[in-house]
């Protein structure tokens, strides 16, 4: 950090004069020099040099311009964005100057680039240093769009007013995924969540964790390279201990490198006889360590403090300007001398009003790409720590209604051969779903004992269900470790779902046997029925009769009826799957609806189209069918079902036909067919990304660089076992899509869970403080009913009475 005694001030030669004129009575003597000049110096020069000064004026607007822009708001609001020329530079005030051809610029703004000086000091008495930074914060928010700039205040109680005002900004607004309703801190606490958020991007930037300890030459180059959305973070007078105070020093000092650019605010006597330029500065610099390591500074000066005075703090600018500062090199004077900068400043109540004015401002979503989380969308989030799908699903009080609409929207909108759409749980932006159809068409999920990769199959199942009605959509189960006695089975949960015809548990070699031969069959008879299309160009092809695309006539036009338009010829008729027996329903509900009776020959024979819904096979335990343990009574037939998962991943994709296989032990499954071929790939593992950093916010946009989380391995390690900083969070895990290398972090919903508490959504009522803005927003408790049904059995009865009254029958048992 530059030592205090090293400054270069510009602007005055003569710190006692005070101009403190305003702005009017400025320029009335500045064109009194002006035309002094002219006498000498010709016409032509001064017309130039209004023009100039004029072309100046414009391009750093002054306050009452930046009120005017956000009042329009006008056509320059938000026009600085990344790369523009005059992105971050402020304006800090106005003062004579000398054209290069000798004319008088009169009253020609004075300008800091942020970017070049890194972070800019203020200091001077308290209610003028203010007027100026609002100033200077105003400036920023009416020029750059939250997209391209966001800002931070950190501050302390005394000043809980004064900056109230900021809450209107929308650059306040958390867009990082930061864990707060605004980018705040008006106490410790908060203070350490922003700078812990903002020295986490200068680790994960181009100086690394070591970041605090790099060069001016390293900090300055790497600012230098750095494209994206930028910081600007307001200090004034930081709350919180010693080390706070010097994090956000070395924040001021090498921030830049990652686009953070600190505005610190101190209160100092004002630069005068009584207390020259150098005594102030170092008053300033003894009151906060941050304005200390600040690039530059600006002092103000004078009797009243309407003037300013600029102080680089390495002093290297003493002989040829300061870089990044315009407007103060050449300053003259009638008498030669050089002058100080009259002073912007707005009052309180301006500065209300402006950001008034913004606050219901959003950038249009075509100049949010390449903002905060990179893509278009919603804002990031921060992950919870739980989540439940039934919420996820936007189905939280899951009735048959609300489920007849989406299967009927699923017949609108989605192509022919309808969608195998799975919402996964909660990601950064909301909640995160998978097409298989789309993006698959198959997938695979990896996780180490616990990590939650059944709970994720069973939410697969559900929200697979949810999506489509059962006569379009088909699941089977595996349980493929088998153990026998309800262990082992933990996909049996689901065949309450009206859309399971089959449900294999991997204990019975025979039945094991019989199950991969119809499946085979089942790929086969497809092959046979499609002939060479594939199953969505069957689905859309014109049929004899009807002269439309199946997909459309079933469920399009009347979404309670058969898929299939009855009386509709098939070019090649193919017998319907024979129905056969399924493992006894375990669900009261299944027994009071009867529905498997629907699953008969009769109700198969009665459509006169061959019956072929979109089939999804949900594998659990796969590593434990591809090498089964010794003496497991699955393992003499447990090959014969693996060929037949292959022959799915194989030929799968044309017949409409998807695999979902959980491994715990991707060692063993690696070279499986069903790995290589799957197209969406999700890790499960509880542990933070960065251990170093256990409580990471905002982590979902963190790239990914822990070795674990690769879709290609997964490596049991301790820290699987538990995170960090309290019990392990099952179903953290992350997807990963094809030219996809980072992954999309996610919290698996729950589906096993008692339905809670809240589950009727009773409106939350949470006082908001502004002191408290900063703080995480505040959550609602999922409380479970302790001996409730579960959410999956609430979703199941739901489904089996839309079902029914939407005479959606389900495949026949595939055994
Ligand atoms: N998304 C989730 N939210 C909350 N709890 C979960 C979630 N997923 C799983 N769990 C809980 O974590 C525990 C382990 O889950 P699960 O059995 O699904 O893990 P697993 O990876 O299949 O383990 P194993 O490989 O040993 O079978 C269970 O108690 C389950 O209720």
């Amino acid at each position: 950090m530059p030592g205090p005694t090293r400054w270069t001030r510009r602007g005055s030669g003569a710190a006692a004069r005070d101009r403190g004129l305003g702005a009017a009575v400025g320029r009335g003597k500045a064109a009194e020099r002006g035309g002094a000049r002219e006498d000498g110096g010709g016409q032509g020069a001064a017309e130039r040099a209004a023009a100039e000064a004029e072309v100046l004026q414009r391009r750093w607007p002054d306050p009452a311009t930046v009120l005017m822009t956000a009042l329009g708001p006008g056509s320059r609001l938000w026009e600085r964005t990344q790369g523009h020329p005059d992105a971050l530079t402020v304006r800090l005030g106005s003062a004579d100057q000398l054209a290069a051809d000798g004319g008088l610029l009169v009253a020609a703004p004075v300008t800091v680039d942020l970017r070049q000086c890194g972070s800019l000091g203020l200091a001077g008495p308290r209610a003028r240093v203010a007027g100026l930074a609002r100033s200077v914060v105003a400036q920023l928010a009416a020029l750059h769009s939250p997209a391209a700039l966001e800002i931070v205040l950190i501050s302390g109680e005394e000043r809980l007013t004064e900056w109230s005002w900021l809450g209107w900004l929308p650059q306040l607004q958390p867009m990082r995924g930061q864990d707060c309703r605004l980018l705040l801190a008006y106490d410790g606490e908060q203070a350490t969540a922003r700078t812990d958020e903002l020295t986490r991007r200068l680790e994960d930037g181009p100086l690394g964790p070591g970041w605090a300890s790099a060069s001016p030459a390293a900090a300055a180059a790497a600012a230098a390279r750095h494209v994206g959305p930028r910081t600007v973070v307001v200090v004034d007078g930081a709350p919180g201990p010693a080390a706070l105070h010097d994090t956000l020093a070395r924040l001021a000092a090498s921030g830049s490198a990652a686009g953070i650019h600190l505005l610190c605010l101190t209160e100092a006597p004002a630069a005068s006889p009584l207390s020259p330029l150098p005594m102030s500065y170092e008053a300033a610099c003894a009151a906060s360590a941050a304005f200390a390591a600040s690039g530059v500074a600006a002092v103000l000066s004078g009797d009243v403090a309407t003037g300013l005075q600029i102080v680089h703090a390495d002093g290297d600018g003493a002989t040829s300007g300061i870089a990044g500062v315009t407007g103060v090199s050449g300053i003259t004077g009638a008498t030669g001398a050089t002058t100080t900068v009259t002073v912007d400043a707005v009052s309180a109540a301006w500065a209300e009003r402006f950001a008034r004015a913004l606050a219901p401002l959003r950038p249009a979503a075509s100049a949010q790409g390449g903002a905060f989380g990179g893509s278009d969308g919603p804002p990031t989030v921060p992950l919870p720590d739980s989540a439940r799908l039934l919420d996820e699903l936007g189905l939280a009080r899951a009735t048959p209604a609300s489920l007849l609409a989406r299967w009927a929207a699923a017949a609108d909108e989605a192509p022919a051969g309808g969608r195998a759409l799975a919402v996964l749980g909660a990601g950064p932006r909301g909640a995160l779903a998978v097409d298989l159809a789309a993006d698959g068409p198959h997938a695979l999920i990896e996780g180490t004992a616990g990590t939650g990769k059944t709970e994720l199959l069973r939410s697969f199942a559900a929200s697979l269900a949810a999506a489509e009605r059962p006569d379009r959509l088909e699941l089977i189960l595996i349980d493929g470790a088998g153990a026998g006695a309800g262990a082992g089975e933990g996909l049996r949960v689901c065949t309450d779902l009206p859309h399971v015809s089959t449900h294999l548990a991997a204990t019975d070699p025979v039945r094991m046997r019989e199950f991969a031969q119809a499946l085979s069959s089942e790929l086969k008879r497809r092959a046979e029925l499609l002939d060479r299309l594939d199953f969505t160009a069957w689905h859309a092809r014109p049929h004899h009769g009807d002269g439309g695309g199946e997909g459309r006539s079933d469920g399009a036009a009347d979404p309670g009826g058969t898929p299939g338009a009855p009386g509709a010829g098939s070019a090649r008729v193919v017998a319907p799957r024979p129905p056969g027996d399924v493992d006894p329903p375990p669900s009261d509900t299944l027994h009071t609806l009867n529905l498997r009776t629907q699953r008969t020959a009769g109700a198969a024979t009665t459509r006169s189209r061959p019956f072929l819904p979109r089939l999804v096979v949900l594998v659990d335990d796969f590593d434990a069918l591809v090498a089964p343990a010794l003496g497991s009574p699955g393992r003499p037939a447990a090959g014969s079902v693996v060929r037949a998962l292959e022959a799915i991943a194989r030929d799968g994709a044309r017949l409409g036909v998807h695999l979902v296989v959980a491994s715990g032990r991707p060692d063993r499954t690696a070279d499986t067919v069903a790995v290589e071929r799957a197209g969406l790939r999700i890790v499960l593992d509880p542990r933070p990304l960065n251990p170093a950093h256990p409580a990471r916010h905002g982590e979902a946009e963190r790239p990914d660089t822990a070795p674990a989380a690769s879709p290609r391995s997964v490596t049991p390690t301790p820290a699987a076992a538990a995170a960090p900083g309290g019990d392990p969070a099952p179903g953290r895990g992350r997807l990963f899509r094809p030219q996809d290398a980072g992954g999309t972090p996610f919290q698996a919903g729950r589906v096993t869970g008692r339905i809670p508490r809240t589950a009727t959504q009773r409106p939350t009522v949470v006082p908001l403080e502004w002191r408290r803005m900063g703080d995480p927003p505040a959550r609602r408790p999922l409380r479970e009913l302790g001996n409730g049904p579960t959410d999956l059995a609430l979703l199941a009865s739901a489904l089996q009475r839309a079902a029914q009254s939407a005479d959606a029958p389900t495949a026949p048992a595939l055994i």
